[in-house]
């Protein structure tokens, strides 16, 4: 293993962990765990820390299986066996379904709304109110440009966030860790690779924003940087108000 990587993203991660005081003793926790590098990682790293730190927690990872043909279901679940944890397939058609001529919307949004449902009702159905999702960094400043471009407002995912009546509560510990780096490090530590088998994967409105970021950063290194700390730092008397 790295310890350069390693130190990087534990680093992003105790950060966002103690910021958004995500974490108790005694949580039960899903990760919501699709086979990318990123919930992999978050998934890693969650485990590894339950060594180090003095509180304790559970966690059960979840795979919602958008039942596609030649589904890497098996190779997750014994991925998991031999990292200790077992894992739930909940085998679905949601991803067959967003592509068929029965959704008029865009594919990839159906299908995350289910998705997210589903983990919902099953992090409740095994008596888990915490959910860890593994967005990362640049994650949430695509979300910011998707909702502007796309939505016409001005938001991103939270690193935390209550929802139901805070019945449940979303945690994304990766929120600060940089993309980059997280691929470095699932590469250092020959994470198996899960294919990602959608068809919309890699022509989506998210890889079409991701491309545009990319080529403004190479601009200027300092850009990357301002966007993410421009979200907290937002001057609402700066905006536009017409009520006012
Ligand atoms: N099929 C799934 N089952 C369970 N959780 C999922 C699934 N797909 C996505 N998630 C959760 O939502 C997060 C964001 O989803 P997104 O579609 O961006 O993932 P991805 O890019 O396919 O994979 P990753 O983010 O793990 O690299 C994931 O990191 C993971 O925590």
């Amino acid at each position: 293993m790295s310890e350069k990587t390693f130190k990087k993203i534990n680093k992003a991660i105790g950060r966002a962990l103690h910021q958004y005081n995500m974490i108790s003793d005694k949580d039960r926790i899903v990760v919501g765990l699709s086979g990318g590098m990123d919930s992999l990682t978050l998934m890693w790293f969650l485990h590894e820390r339950l060594r180090r730190i003095p509180i304790d927690y559970e966690l059960l990872a979840i795979y919602i299986d958008p039942g596609f043909e030649n589904s890497f279901s098996e190779n997750l679940k014994a991925y998991c066996r031999n990292m200790g944890y077992k894992l739930h397939v909940e085998l679905t058609d949601y991803g067959v379904l967003s592509h068929s001529a029965y959704n008029r919307e865009n594919p990839c949004f159906l299908c995350s709304r289910l998705r997210r449902k589903r983990l919902f009702e099953l992090a409740d159905e095994f008596g888990y109110y915490k959910l860890a999702l593994g967005h990362n960094k640049d994650d949430i400043i695509e979300t910011l440009f998707l909702n502007m471009f796309y939505s016409g407002e001005i938001s991103t995912m939270c690193p935390k966030q209550f929802l139901f009546k805070e019945k449940f509560t979303i945690i994304r510990p990766l929120a600060y860790a940089e993309e980059n780096m997280i691929r470095k490090f699932a590469k250092q530590n020959n994470f198996p690779e899960f294919v990602n088998v959608c068809p919309s994967a890699s022509i989506s409105k998210r890889r079409e924003i991701k491309d545009f970021l990319s080529r403004v950063y190479k601009t200027d290194f300092r850009i990357k940087g301002n966007i993410f700390r421009s979200m907290t730092r937002v001057k609402p008397e700066y905006m536009l108000n017409p009520k006012t």
